[in-house]
This record gives structure tokens, sequence and C-alpha cells, in this order.
């Protein structure tokens, strides 16, 4: 089977990686530092106390998806319109396109740019570069996709290369859940440059994340999106199970790139917005985050 990925980054390095490691034809797509590393070295694969070397190709062409059965689309939410297009003219007609991207509208907004339907699918894996064609896994890998024959099909591949998909009605909850976790935790970390372990004992910061998770419901409400199960408990949670964890915000902030901030509170405000739904304390983060990506000099490190 021949598999793209469009973004050579932390996720499509690491789903790349298991699907060439069971024998599969995969191209990475992405910037000349990775794919010039990797068409030398293979791709430095290092998970669970283990570096390995994998041999897949790589290349800085977006015609590389060209021939693909399967794409997975892995590039940031603010790239999504940008890397749509500069694939679409080269993707098969019966390509099944799948975004691996946090947020709730990055497969529909792919979706319009390809001209074809885009499967959605959370992202349960942490992941990083650790430098040029080097991802390190830190834990999880599985996928939740919505149900349909493509997915079925998207399934029958991806689990036998060590990639546990759950194909469930409720995918777009399951989008909304991890969202809402986004929406509470990356931007107070980038603000503050803090973990959610210390941010969470600032003064009115509980109070603030309730709140945000309030909006957020609210508006997943108003358009009939289920979010399933506890979501105040899983916010909460997040403190004890990643206490020293810096939200990719934080991090994309100290490299001095800009942030999904705009698909996830940004979202949120817009779409409260468009529903009359008032979501002051989302818009307020969210204003925050785009203050300090107006500011010069941002790097740093966590
Ligand atoms: N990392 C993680 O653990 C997790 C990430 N996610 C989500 O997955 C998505 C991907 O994240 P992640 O892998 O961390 O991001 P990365 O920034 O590590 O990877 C994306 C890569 O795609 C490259 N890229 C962007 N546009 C193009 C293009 N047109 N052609 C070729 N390469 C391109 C980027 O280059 P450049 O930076 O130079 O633009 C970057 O190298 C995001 O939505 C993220 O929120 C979800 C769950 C976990
Ligand atoms: C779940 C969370 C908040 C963990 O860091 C994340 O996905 C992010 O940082 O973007």
């Amino acid at each position: 089977m021949k598999i793209a990925v469009m973004g050579a980054g932390a996720v499509g390095c690491y789903y790349g990686a298991r699907l060439a490691q069971h024998g599969h034809d995969v191209v990475l797509i992405g910037r000349p530092q990775h794919v010039q590393a990797i068409n030398k070295n293979g791709l430095v694969f290092e998970s669970a106390g283990t570096v390995l070397n994998i041999a897949l190709s790589a290349s800085i062409d977006p015609t590389a998806v060209a021939g693909a059965d399967i794409v997975l689309f892995c590039v940031k939410s603010t790239d999504t319109q940008s890397a749509g297009e500069a694939m679409a003219p080269h993707l098969s007609p019966d390509a099944i396109v799948l975004s691996l991207q946090n947020g709730v509208d990055n497969a529909e907004r792919l979706g319009t740019v390809i001209g074809r339907n885009v499967l959605p699918a959370v992202v349960y894996v942490a992941v990083g570069m650790a430098g040029a064609g080097h991802v390190a896994h830190f834990g999880r890998g599985e996928l939740v996709i919505g149900p349909g024959a493509q997915s079925e099909k998207v399934a029958s591949i991806l689990r036998p290369a060590a990639i546990p998909v759950d194909i469930s009605e409720n995918a777009a909850g399951a989008l909304w859940a991890k969202m809402i976790l986004n929406c509470a935790y990356n931007a107070l970390s980038a603000v503050s440059r803090l973990p959610y372990g210390e941010l969470a004992k600032g003064e009115g910061v509980m109070t603030v994340i309730e709140n945000v998770v309030a909006e957020c419901l609210a508006v997943a409400n108003a358009i009939n999106v289920v979010v399933p199960g506890d979501v105040q408990a899983a916010v909460a949670g997040i403190i004890k199970t990643m206490p020293a964890q810096y939200s990719s915000t934080a991090q994309d902030l100290m490299r001095g790139k800009p942030s999904e901030i705009d698909y996830l509170n940004g979202y949120i405000v817009r779409k409260g917005g468009a529903l009359g739904i008032a979501t002051p304390a989302n818009q307020v983060l969210y204003t925050m985050v785009k203050l300090l990506e107006m500011r010069p000099g941002q790097e740093g490190t966590v």
C-alpha cells in the first residue's frame, strides 16, 4: 500500500514510521532539513527507550502524494490551506485523505481546499521532533475516526501496523473533547510559560478553566455535538496526568512559530459569535495569545 504523509513533523513521522515498519511504501513530505536527514540516514525513531533507524523515502515536493492510496495530513492547523493547495492537484482520484490534526474544523477546511471528503481523526499521541529527521515518541498513539466504508479500509491498514483505531459513532464529540482540553490549558500555559501542574496553582486559574470549558460546552451543545464523558473532570485530570507538560501553544511561541490558537479558543469565539453565545473567557485567552504572537523575540526555553 502506498501511503503519503503531508507534513513530516512529529505526528507525521510517528505514524509514517509505524506504517513503514509494517512494510508499507511510505513517503514523508516535509521541510528540507528533515527530508535531507531522512534520505541520508533514515528516520530516527525513538520510543520506549529504543532508537531505531527506519528506511523510508522523503520529499520536499508535494507531487509525491501522487499514486498514494492513503494520505495522512499532519501539518499544523495554520498550514491546512497552503499544504492542501500544494497537494490537491496531485492526489489520486481514489486516495483516502485523513486529517491527523487538533481542532475541530481542519477536515472540513481541507475538504473545501481539495474538493473531496476528508476523514477527521482524533489523535491521542505524545510526540516531538528531537532533531532533523528524528522523532521522539513519549506515549500513546491511538486514533478515533467516524464510521463509513473509508474508515473500515483505513482501520484495516493501520491496525496491523500497531496503530490502534477506534471507529466511533461520536468521533465528532471526541474531537471536541480534545479541543476543549486545548482551550482550557494551551493559552494559559503559553501566557504564563508554566507547565500544567504549576499553572493550576495560580490564583483563580481553575475558575477560569471551568468558565472556558462551560463556554465550549455551550457552543458544542448549540450545534448538537455531544461531548462524551465528564468533561470538567477530564480537564481537571490533566493537572495530575501531565503536571510537567507545557502546551503546544507555549512551545510554538517559544520557537517563534505561529500557534494554532485561531483554531482552538479562536474557533470557540468565532462560533459563539455566530450563534449568539457569549464566550468572554475564551476571548480573553485568545486575545492574550494573539498579543504574544505580535511580540518579537518570543523565542526562549520552556
Ligand atoms: N505533537 C503531538 O504530540 C500532537 C500533535 N497533534 C496535532 O497534530 C498536528 C501536527 O502537529 P505536529 O506534528 O506536532 O506539528 P509539527 O510542526 O511537528 O509538524 C508539521 C510539519 O509540517 C511541515 N509543513 C507545514 N506545511 C508544509 C508543506 N506545505 N509542505 C511540507 N511540510 C509542511 C512543518 O514545517 P514548518 O514547521 O517549517 O512549517 C512541520 O515540519 C497539529 O494539529 C497538532 O496540534 C495532535 C496530537 C498530539
Ligand atoms: C492535551 C494537550 C493540552 C497536552 O499538552 C495538547 O494537546 C497540546 O498541548 O496541544
